[in-house]
């Protein structure tokens, strides 16, 4: 008789990620990837935003599945099913081949587990960040969800459901189950079905199904803003797969070809069945050939924001497509990679998904830090060949892209101007590339003259493509007004982590599209292409009198004193002190400026916050790039996105934004550009200092969530070997500590703590307008204080003279920065004349 496998217990190497999980991510730390509870109601979805979100719920509603459940499986519980509860999976009959097949899905959740060390994970992988979103990609076991998000972006790279389902029946160790099928079906089947196309100026909807254009037609709402004279529907064929060329690959061809390459043999050793995977997965891909006839009609212009609400509101979600290709009325920019620009594999497979079908998809694509996104939108640029618009989120990065752009493609310095408060150019030819911010786009009421006939004409011609640089972070009425008032064929939204602490992130998937391709950290790391990093929580006790204090306290002052512990303070030093002499650059990152300056102050640190001004910010910058003495740096929370930050090797959090996983991701980001990247042994450090036995902690555990996903572990040092014997070490007696709470304490009863914790909004309006407001009550220095704290407690503020102010007068004597001045202000004339 057949042996009767048991699902629940043949996930191989489980076992082992729960015990890696175990010693590398002790405490607050652990992984939430296998067996998390996350559900779809916790995604970033909200139910109002999408009628396809209400099926998911349907189709993979737990009382539905727990009545199939007790219906066709109550016989086959056995003795250690009480054990696994509702994760009982033992009813689901293993394929008896299942050992070579890599996934294994859920049947409650849509979550689909990758054993990463299967021969087929490369395939499965490529075709899981098609389908479904990666929700936790740790070393052995992967963790994907499908989603009707993921579903649509699969929809939109030319899959239809049979294909998913096909590939997903092939890659599974059991039959995948109905309600899966159903709910791949039911997301799948009206996405896609209605493109909306520019072509020549005219915008059509386009369907391969000509009683779905019929049906439109006869719509109340749809019927009239047909182009009346224009044939009702034409019919062509549609464009074939992968006939593109795509600037900077090795082969410069487009999808297929590109796929072709990666596709691996299968290795000698392994079986039978894994070849017949191959054999399946390379036939699918063959179908993607065949050449449909698509038929269309023509829609007015000022119809086309209509007709995308009614589609919605009929199921139909328009797919937008540009036909770059055929569009003879907008004229070709004269642009090409330079022939030494070789893109990476992560950046064509990215590309390959935006023009997988040879006209430009709008969409999303996630690179983490440093991996190279400008690259990929100017690659994109490349390829479409017409009018682009780059919208940034601030003018230090606009002069960057268009500087990368002058670096890696031939484009012709007088195509490609830019638009912000201090320049406002246009390109000389009658097409080009114009650079700006969010802010100059969004802005709204009266605008100078120069700018608004700069608005004027970007608002009155139409651009091939839109780039989105870190979309996460523009604030949501800003790119939405910024997608609104400008004209584009296609649309590329490039971020590090689609994360947003507001609710606001699923607005992306309808304003720009989809998302097209999300890479997967680690493998990037262990190909060098980012820093691989050493993440770890340190834990730091809070001395007896800061403990007491913390206990009898309101929230506010909490906050302040688990930042302000002495024993983090000192966790701070040392780290600066070992990091400093193993030659390492290290930003100290502080939410909390109060507690910044204090610590920078008394470490005799350079450091920045948002009251620093634009000439002390690029000289604090420019000597932690180039002076050797100056290795440390204290920076507030517009560091995390607002500055062009020198390349870093140590970080260093001692105050954060609560359980912000996005502001995690973004400092790590700091590091993962680190230049000896490729150095045997080369490791980049991140330490975030927690006070122990405090909210804190549970704050720094929410925050550690999306890097946990990625696959990083964070260590937790629970004692920093030999800190007794640094020397200097700061409040080792109890009146220094004594000293400090009672500055602490006389800084929170002055009231002037509002002003401690910048606002980030306010920063990107401020930076971009170049115009600063000053902060009523912000800002902090030792006469301020002294004054309302009688003076003595604030002595060692006194004492300490801030390292700023020196780098000020030593400025003027040193050679070097006369240097660097000197060509600063070179290159400022060189462009001034360009
Ligand atoms: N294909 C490539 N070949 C060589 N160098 C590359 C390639 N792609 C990117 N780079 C280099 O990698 C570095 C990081 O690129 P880039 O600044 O575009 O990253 P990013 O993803 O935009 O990072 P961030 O999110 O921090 O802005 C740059 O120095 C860039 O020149």
């Amino acid at each position: 008789m057949p042996v009767k496998r048991k699902a629940s217990s043949t996930v191989k190497g489980a076992d082992k990620t729960k015990k890696d999980s175990v010693t590398s991510t002790p405490g607050p730390a652990t992984p939430r990837s296998i067996g998390s509870s996350d559900e779809y109601e916790s995604s970033d979805v909200t139910e109002s935003e999408d009628e396809a979100h209400k099926r998911v719920k349907t189709a993979l509603d737990i009382k539905e599945y727990k009545s199939k459940k007790v219906g066709s499986v109550g016989k086959a519980r056995d003795s250690a099913s009480h054990h696994f509860g509702d994760h009982d999976f033992s009813y689901l009959s293993l394929k008896p081949d299942h050992d070579n097949r890599p996934l294994w899905i859920d049947p409650q959740k849509g979550r689909i587990i990758l054993e990463s060390f299967s021969p087929l994970a490369t395939h499965a992988q490529d075709f899981l960040t098609t389908v479904a979103e990666p929700a936790s990609r740790p070393a052995f076991l992967h963790e994907y969800k499908l989603t009707p998000h993921s579903l649509y972006a699969a929809v939109s790279v030319g899959l239809d459901p049979k294909d998913i389902i096909n590939v997903l029946d092939r890659l599974s160790k059991i039959p995948v189950p109905d309600n899966i099928r159903n709910f791949i079906t039911s997301c799948t089947q009206s996405y896609g079905k209605v493109k909306l196309v520019l072509k020549n100026t005219k915008h059509y909807l386009e369907s391969s199904d000509p009683e779905m254009l019929q049906r439109l037609l006869k719509d109340e709402v749809i019927g009239p803003l047909r182009v009346q004279g224009a044939e009702d529907i034409t019919t062509t064929s549609a464009p074939k797969m992968g006939a593109l060329v795509i600037p900077g690959t090795k082969n410069a061809a487009g999808v297929q070809q590109a796929a072709a390459e990666q596709q691996k043999q299968p290795q000698e050793g392994e079986n039978v069945n894994q070849e017949d995977i191959f054999a399946t997965l390379n036939e699918d891909d063959d179908d993607e050939d065949d050449a449909d006839a698509v038929h269309a009609f023509e829609i007015v212009d000022e119809g086309v924001e209509h007709i995308q609400k009614r589609c919605l509101e009929l199921g139909l979600p328009v797919l937008e497509e540009y036909d770059f290709r055929n569009d003879d009325a907008n004229a070709t920019l004269d642009i090409d990679l330079k022939p030494t620009a070789q893109i990476r594999h992560y950046q064509e497979k990215s590309l390959s998904k935006m023009f997988g079908n040879g006209r430009a998809k709008s969409g999303l694509i996630v690179l983490p830090c440093g991996a190279g996104k400008t690259l990929v939108g100017i690659t994109a640029a490349c390829t479409i060949k017409k009018g682009v618009i780059i919208l940034c989120t601030s003018s230090m990065s606009v002069v960057q892209w268009r500087q990368e752009f002058l670096k890696w493609s031939n484009i012709n310095p007088n195509d490609i101007a830019v638009f912000t408060s201090d320049n406002k150019e246009k390109f000389t030819g009658n097409t080009g590339i114009i650079v700006t911010t969010y802010n100059m786009v969004a802005q709204k009421g009266k605008r100078s003259y120069d700018s608004q006939k700069m608005m004027d004409f970007l608002q009155g011609r139409e651009w091939g493509l839109m780039i989105l640089d870190e979309v996460h972070v523009a604030p949501a009425h800003m790119f939405r007004r910024v997608v609104s008032v400008i004209k584009t064929h296609s649309k590329l939204g490039l971020t590090a982590t689609l994360l947003r602490e507001d609710d606001k992130i699923s607005d992306l998937n309808f304003l720009i599209g989809p998302k097209l391709y999300e890479a997967n950290w680690m493998e990037l790391a262990e190909q060098g292409h980012i820093a691989r990093v050493q993440c770890a929580e340190v834990w730091c006790p809070m001395t007896t009198e800061f403990y007491q204090e913390y206990l009898n306290s309101n929230s506010k002052k909490q906050s302040l004193l688990w930042i302000m512990n002495p024993r983090k303070f000192q966790a701070c030093q040392f780290l600066i002190d070992y990091h400093e002499k193993r030659g390492d650059k290290i930003i100290v990152f502080s939410d909390n400026v109060y507690a910044l300056q204090v610590y920078a102050q008394k470490l005799k640190k350079v450091f920045i916050f948002g009251e620093t001004s634009n000439s002390e910010r690029l000289r604090i910058l420019e000597n932690f790039q180039h002076n050797e003495n100056i290795n440390t740096l204290f920076l507030s929370k517009i560091g995390d996105t607002s500055l062009d930050l020198p390349e870093a090797t140590c970080l260093i959090q001692i105050s954060s934004h609560f359980g912000s996983r996005r502001q995690e991701a973004q400092r790590l980001g700091r590091i993962l550009r680190a230049k000896r990247r490729n150095d045997e042994g080369f490791n980049a450090f991140f330490y975030s200092l927690v006070s122990k036995d405090t909210q804190e902690m549970v704050y720094s555990s929410k925050r550690q969530a999306f890097l946990v996903d990625q696959g990083y572990a964070f260590k937790v040092i629970t004692h920093l070997q030999g800190i007794e014997n640094l020397p200097d070490l700061a409040f080792t007696t109890p009146l220094e500590r004594k000293e400090l709470l009672s500055n602490v304490c006389i800084h929170d009863d002055s009231g002037d703590t509002a002003g401690d914790y910048e606002d980030v909004d306010d920063l990107f309006h401020r930076i971009d307008g170049g115009k600063r407001k000053k902060k009523k009550g912000a800002k902090r220095t030792a006469g301020t204080l002294s004054e309302l704290a009688g003076g003595q407690d604030m002595a060692y503020v006194e004492q300490n003279k801030s390292r700023n102010k020196e780098l000020k007068k030593k400025k003027e004597s040193n050679p070097f920065f006369k240097k660097v001045q000197r060509e600063q202000q070179k290159r400022r004339l060189a462009r001034d004349e360009e």
